[in-house]
């Protein structure tokens, strides 16, 4: 549904494009006319990826952990060297482990931290310094999460992207001179490969809430992929510092999905 020349000659970063949600964002914009990078923390499902995605287009990849500033700064020097710019970064990498407040560890609730919301900012800050700054344009999409109202039984992350909100809320207004857009698409439940991290009873308990979810199904990894495509097209060019829900209104209706009680009846000791 859009030209197909949308992207025509952009350069786009996709974290965590080897898989799910980020493999499709990395397709859709291969096959609307961009060159693409892939990156994540291992190489080997990194190549697999980018061999799958060369059928589209141009595609390269290179490992690399979003906590590590320097791995970012090494990712930043490929994509000068052979690129030249950058034009869109979607910050996809993330994940999280379900579990009750009480029970979570400092060394879990840093692991979730250090990935979505410090791994968020370091390559936020490294690519807007590398090309976005210099080049007085660019391009961010972040992918959050459905918290609007609190996230039970997630907490690390319900901070984690709540702090990614606001820091695009903040750098939608710091920003604006050197003509960056940045904004967020906050997920519901959609059916990709992350899904499967569930433990068995997380995921009963996703099927149980489909049915609370306003438009009564899951989302589709199309669904996240057209949106982080509007908001990083010209279609966008007056919206910067929002959040996208896409999510069939379950933001509206979380307190129905009763993710404490499935989480209470198999994590209490
Ligand atoms: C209605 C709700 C809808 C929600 C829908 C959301 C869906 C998605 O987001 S799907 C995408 C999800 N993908 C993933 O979540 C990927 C899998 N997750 C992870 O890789 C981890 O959660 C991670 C992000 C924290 C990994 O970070 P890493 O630094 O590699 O962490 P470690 O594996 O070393 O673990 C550190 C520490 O964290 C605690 N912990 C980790 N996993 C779990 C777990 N499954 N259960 C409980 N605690 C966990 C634990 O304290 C770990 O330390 P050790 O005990 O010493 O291993
Ligand atoms: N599916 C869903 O229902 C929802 C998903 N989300 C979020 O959307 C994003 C994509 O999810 P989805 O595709 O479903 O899940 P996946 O688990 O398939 O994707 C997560 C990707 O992030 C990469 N990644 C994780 N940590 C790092 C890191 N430190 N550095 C670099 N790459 C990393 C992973 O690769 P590797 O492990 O090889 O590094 C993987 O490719 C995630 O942030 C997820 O939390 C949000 C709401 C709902």
């Amino acid at each position: 549904m859009f030209q197909s020349n949308t992207f025509k000659d952009q350069v786009v970063l996709v974290t965590g494009g080897r898989s799910g949600i980020g493999f499709q964002i990395a397709k859709d914009m291969l096959q609307l006319g961009a060159k693409v990078i892939i990156c994540s923390r291992k190489e080997a499902p990194l190549k697999e990826a980018a061999e799958k995605l060369s059928e589209f287009g141009v595609v390269d990849y290179q490992a690399c952990d979003i906590r590590n500033t320097e791995e970012i700064q090494a990712l930043a020097a490929m994509i000068k060297e052979k690129h030249g710019r950058l034009d869109v970064l979607v910050n996809n990498a993330g994940g999280q482990f379900p579990v009750l407040a009480e029970y979570l560890n400092d060394k879990g609730w840093n692991a979730v931290i250090n990935n979505n919301l410090n791994g968020t900012f370091y390559m936020i800050r490294e690519m807007a310094n590398a090309f976005f700054i210099p080049q007085k344009q660019g391009n961010i999409v972040n992918i959050i999460a459905d918290m609007h109202r609190g996230f039970p039984g997630m907490i690390h992350t319900g901070a984690a992207r709540a702090g990614v909100e606001n820091i695009t809320k903040t750098l939608a207004q710091e920003w604006s001179d050197f003509n960056i857009r940045i904004n967020c698409v906050a997920p519901g439940i959609i059916e990709s490969s992350g899904l499967d991290t569930y433990p068995q009873p997380v995921q009963d308990m996703f099927a149980e809430a489909k049915k609370a979810i306003p438009l009564k199904r899951f989302g589709d990894v199309k669904d996240i992929s057209n949106a982080v495509a509007f908001l990083a097209s010209p279609l966008a060019s007056y919206i910067t510092g929002i959040s996208l829900y896409v999510d069939g209104a379950q933001h509206l209706n979380y307190d129905k999905m009763g993710m404490p009680n499935v989480l209470k009846s198999f994590l209490n000791p």
